[in-house]
């Protein structure tokens, strides 16, 4: 799905991330952690082609991404949900329409959608929202709807930066959960995070690969979390 090779990523000073190769395989689950400053939410930019790699090759879907046309990145980006760490809405919509952003962008009939996202706002628990605006929303309520919002699309792989970074431990396992039940549908998923209690959580119930990045380079953990 996703595979980089021998990839360096550098903003303009040193290399950040070094020599990091990874293949994302159909239906895996992967925690992605290591120190703040690390380059965690980097390496998600360049799994969706936010950035492009400063040394090395990125494929995906079985196609290096070098040779993609503005239209493949598009197509490519509609196959990745992301939810971003921090969460930007448009203040102005009501919830479930935010939540649709991403068909309107592609082109899609919302009208005819409507009942998937109502199915979409009672999965994350969220249906008495769908009208709210998003800044009277919580933010365990605003990391779900981030949630609803990235696989609105169906998408094939989704790639979530501290996606329970500013909620309790009792709303970080509903996230969790819900990311479980998307991977148990057989989606790739990848969530960038902190929280080793999270990740030993998650263990007892999905058999999820922890990488970790350290010193540039990208590290597979060992059990000794
Ligand atoms: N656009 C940018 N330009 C220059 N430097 C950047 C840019 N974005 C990030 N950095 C730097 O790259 C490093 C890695 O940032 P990144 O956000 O990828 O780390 P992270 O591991 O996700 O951190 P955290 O866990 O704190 O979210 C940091 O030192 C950051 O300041």
């Amino acid at each position: 799905m996703i595979e980089l090779e021998n990839v360096a990523y550098s903003y303009g000073g040193g290399e950040l991330l070094s020599e990091i190769s990874l293949r994302l395989a159909p239906g895996s689950f992967h925690f992605l952690t290591g120190p703040s400053g690390a380059g965690k939410t980097t390496f998600l930019k360049l799994c969706y082609l936010e950035l492009a790699p400063t040394a090395g090759r990125v494929q995906l879907f079985g196609k290096p991404a070098t040779g993609f046309s503005r239209d493949e990145v598009a197509r490519a980006r509609q196959r990745i949900g992301v939810v971003h760490q921090d969460c930007q809405f448009l203040d102005h919509l009501p919830l479930a329409e935010n939540i649709a952003l991403p068909l309107t962008v592609a082109g899609r009939n919302v009208e005819q959608e409507k009942g998937n996202i109502a199915e979409l706002l009672r999965w994350v628990g969220l249906e008495k929202h769908a009208e709210a605006l998003p800044p009277s929303l919580s933010g365990g309520e605003r990391q779900r709807a981030a949630l609803a919002r990235a696989v609105v699309m169906s998408p094939d792989i989704v790639l979530a930066d501290e996606p329970t970074g500013n909620v309790d431990w009792e709303m970080g396992q509903r996230l969790l959960q819900l990311l479980v039940e998307l991977n148990k549908m057989g989606k790739t998923i990848l969530i960038a995070t902190h929280d080793l209690n999270l990740i030993r959580t998650a263990k007892s119930k999905v058999a999820a690969r922890v990488l970790r990045i350290s010193k540039r380079r990208l590290q597979l953990a060992g059990a000794d979390l």
